[in-house]
């Protein structure tokens, strides 16, 4: 049976000698791919479609690792894409310091390969969440969130059933004291307007780093928030996206 490629070309965007590639896994069940090429493609980099059963990760610079369903969430959300061909050399890529981002079900496949320690359970409510979430961003110095500033608060969209953080007290100690919590959710505030936590997640955790710093993961959508005519308008997940730039253009 042969699959279906995702989509190789975007209109517009930076191409040819010396772009910054920046590719976009998709996986059987994968929503988010597209939007996650064009935030790379807005914030000026070349977006590279890179499809799960390649194992070729195509000379990109940088890897992202998109939203969705990934093989329905089957067993465990992220657990079977964990093994795709194309994981393997992003395991071994990541290892070697290349940046990956996961969101939300991306995160979900980071920590099932165990790029980022702990797991996510299902929303401590029981139902699926789709909102505009408030963060902080508690560490602006990873490959991804360069362009923000330590305590900076941001909007983005959030919108999972399997989003419940959770590590061991051992973990989450060591996360701490490593400034590896990079963002959590803002607490202090009316629902209504995205504050709260909103599944459960221990300490408040919605997105953290590994040690180097290069792989980051979290649970609401950057990607879903770039450009002021989109959505409920906010911009404030461009700078992931800048951020990865900055650092692959001045390496
Ligand atoms: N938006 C998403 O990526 C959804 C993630 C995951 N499948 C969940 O529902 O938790």
């Amino acid at each position: 049976m042969t699959h279906p490629s995702p989509a190789t070309t975007l209109d517009g965007g930076p191409t040819g000698r010396g772009a910054k590639r920046i590719g976009v896994v998709t996986f059987p069940g994968t929503l988010d791919d597209r939007d996650a090429l064009r935030a790379v493609r807005v914030a000026g980099a070349e977006p590279v479609p890179l499809w799960h059963r390649e194992k070729d990760l195509r000379q990109v610079d940088a890897v992202i690792l998109p939203g969705g369903f990934s093989y329905g969430d089957y067993l465990r959300a992220g657990a079977i894409s964990r093994f795709s061909p194309i994981m393997e050399k992003v395991i071994e890529g990541a290892r070697e310091g290349l940046p990956v981002l996961g969101i939300c079900n991306g995160f979900q496949v980071l920590t099932e390969s165990h790029l980022l320690p702990g797991a996510m359970l299902r929303n401590n409510h029981l139902h699926f969440v789709c909102r505009d979430q408030r963060l902080r961003v508690e560490n602006a110095e990873t490959a991804w969130t360069s362009e923000f500033t330590a305590g900076q608060e941001i909007r983005i969209p959030l919108k999972n059933i399997d989003g419940r953080y959770t590590a061991d007290r051992r973990t989450l100690e060591e996360l701490e004291a490593e400034g590896r919590v990079v963002f959590r959710y803002l607490t202090d505030g009316d629902p209504a307007d995205g504050y709260g936590n909103p599944n459960g997640s221990l300490d408040d955790i919605a997105g953290i780093t590994n040690e180097a710093g290069n792989v980051v993961g979290l649970m609401p959508h950057p990607e879903h928030a770039v450009e002021p005519l989109v959505g409920t308008g906010g911009t404030d997940g461009l700078g992931f996206f800048t951020s990865i730039l900055r650092k692959l253009v001045s390496a």
